[in-house]
């Protein structure tokens, strides 16, 4: 038997009518909470894992294995490597020849990008099998691992193929994150400062009084962090799990760092684009005359305090136009984006003029 866990947060997703509740669990030594998720009915679990987490995944498979389950574990290539259909489709394979049935669990364990490929198999395997998400970076703690948004790139784009398939748990062991290499660290910090703007400013206040501090998982504020930006995430997506509505303003920032990720071949990593892309979101609100200065200004201020990048001058701006025209946000012809009116104010700005675009976008390539 796993050690047991020490729970010290327990977040409630979902319950809108259609939809299961689950909890997001944070702590430490949590992979004890995993025999209870999987449930009583399921007979074989499959771990689906990066290198980088081989040991993690090895204790479970041997955990479970000692627990009557057959385990099949699964390697899966490294980062963004794992989301595309060829993966999906070995993954796919495995489980056939494990006879993988309607009442088996999958377990992915990993970063943001191991979690959207797991949970992927999850929806599209006999139309729906349940799953348990284990991640193991910040990112995918705070956003990713939460909210059921699950899917792979394709060569048009990124994240362009999915399924909304909700995690039976989560579970955020912030042990892990002390082997986590430092700029991923801060890439996770980029979605916690974009929970702080669309939602949570106390979230910006925190930083702002150490920001030191907040780029390393030993400082005193992380644990409020990651549960104030998991709140801010469970919160919308339990209003709007399907994107209808509400649920746009986790995009902040998102269509432009979507395109560079593309456009660069996924070599920059997608916190580091979004932070880019709110810098160029929070432009984009002040020049269409919804966002003051001072707001504006703190973006940049924020963002380079822990870390990250706030200009990209890598593919023209016409190429980069044409991905975002791409984006889940468009409606036909029409581009649309998440932008800011004061903090926790996000709207949504439609066919925005083509100068004002232009504008924002010189404000980070320069
Ligand atoms: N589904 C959603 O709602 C959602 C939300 C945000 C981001 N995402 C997706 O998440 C992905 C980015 O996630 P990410 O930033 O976690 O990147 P990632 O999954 O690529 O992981 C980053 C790197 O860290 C390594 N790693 C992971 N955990 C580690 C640990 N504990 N110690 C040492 N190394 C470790 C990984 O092997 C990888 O090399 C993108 O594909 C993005 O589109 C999805
Ligand atoms: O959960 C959401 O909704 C988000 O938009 C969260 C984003 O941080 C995340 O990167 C998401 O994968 C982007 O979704 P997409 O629909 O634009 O691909
Ligand atoms: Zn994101």
């Amino acid at each position: 038997m796993a050690v047991a866990g020490l729970v010290t947060a327990r977040i409630r997703v979902g319950g809108s009518p259609g939809t299961d509740p689950y909890e997001v669990l944070m702590g430490r030594q949590l992979l004890s909470e995993v025999p209870e998720l999987i449930g009583q009915e399921a007979r074989r679990v499959a771990v689906l894992h990066p290198e980088a987490l081989a040991a993690t995944a090895e204790a479970l498979r041997a955990d479970l294995t000692a627990q009557g389950y057959e385990v099949l574990a699964i390697r899966l290539p490294d980062a963004e490597d794992a989301k595309t259909a060829e993966v999906a489709a070995d993954c796919w394979k495995a489980l056939g020849r494990a006879r993988f049935t309607r009442t088996d669990v999958i377990v992915g364990v990993g970063g943001g990008a191991t979690t959207d490929l797991a949970g992927f198999v999850a929806a599209t395997w006999l139309r729906g099998v349940r799953w348990i998400a284990v991640p193991t970076t910040t990112l995918a703690m705070v956003d990713a691992a939460v909210g059921g948004k699950t899917g792979i790139n394709t060569a048009e784009g990124k994240n362009l193929v999915g399924a909304f398939h909700p995690p039976a748990g989560v579970l955020c062991d912030l042990a892990v994150l002390e082997s986590l290499p430092a700029h991923e660290y801060a890439g996770g910090l980029a979605e916690i400062i974009k929970a702080g703007f669309i939602a949570d400013p106390v979230i910006l206040d925190l930083i702002e009084a150490d920001p030191a501090a907040a780029r390393t998982p030993a400082g005193p504020h992380t644990a409020e962090l990651i549960e104030r930006s998991i709140r801010v995430k469970a919160g919308v997506v339990s209003s709007d799990l399907k994107e209808k509505g509400r649920r746009e303003i986790l995009n902040y920032g998102h269509t432009l760092a979507h395109a560079i990720e593309k456009n660069e071949h996924y070599r920059w990593r997608h916190g580091a684009a979004v932070s880019v892309g709110m810098v160029f979101a929070a432009e984009l609100s002040h020049l269409t005359g919804h966002l003051d200065a001072t707001t504006t200004a703190r973006h940049r201020t924020l963002l380079e305090s822990v870390g990250l990048p706030l200009t990209y001058r890598g593919a023209p701006w016409p190429k980069l136009l044409d991905t975002m025209r791409l984006d889940k946000k468009s409606r036909g012809d029409m581009l649309r984006f998440v932008i800011l009116t004061a903090p926790a104010a996000p709207t949504v700005l439609e066919a925005p003029a083509p100068s004002a675009l232009l504008a924002a976008y010189e404000k980070i390539a320069t």
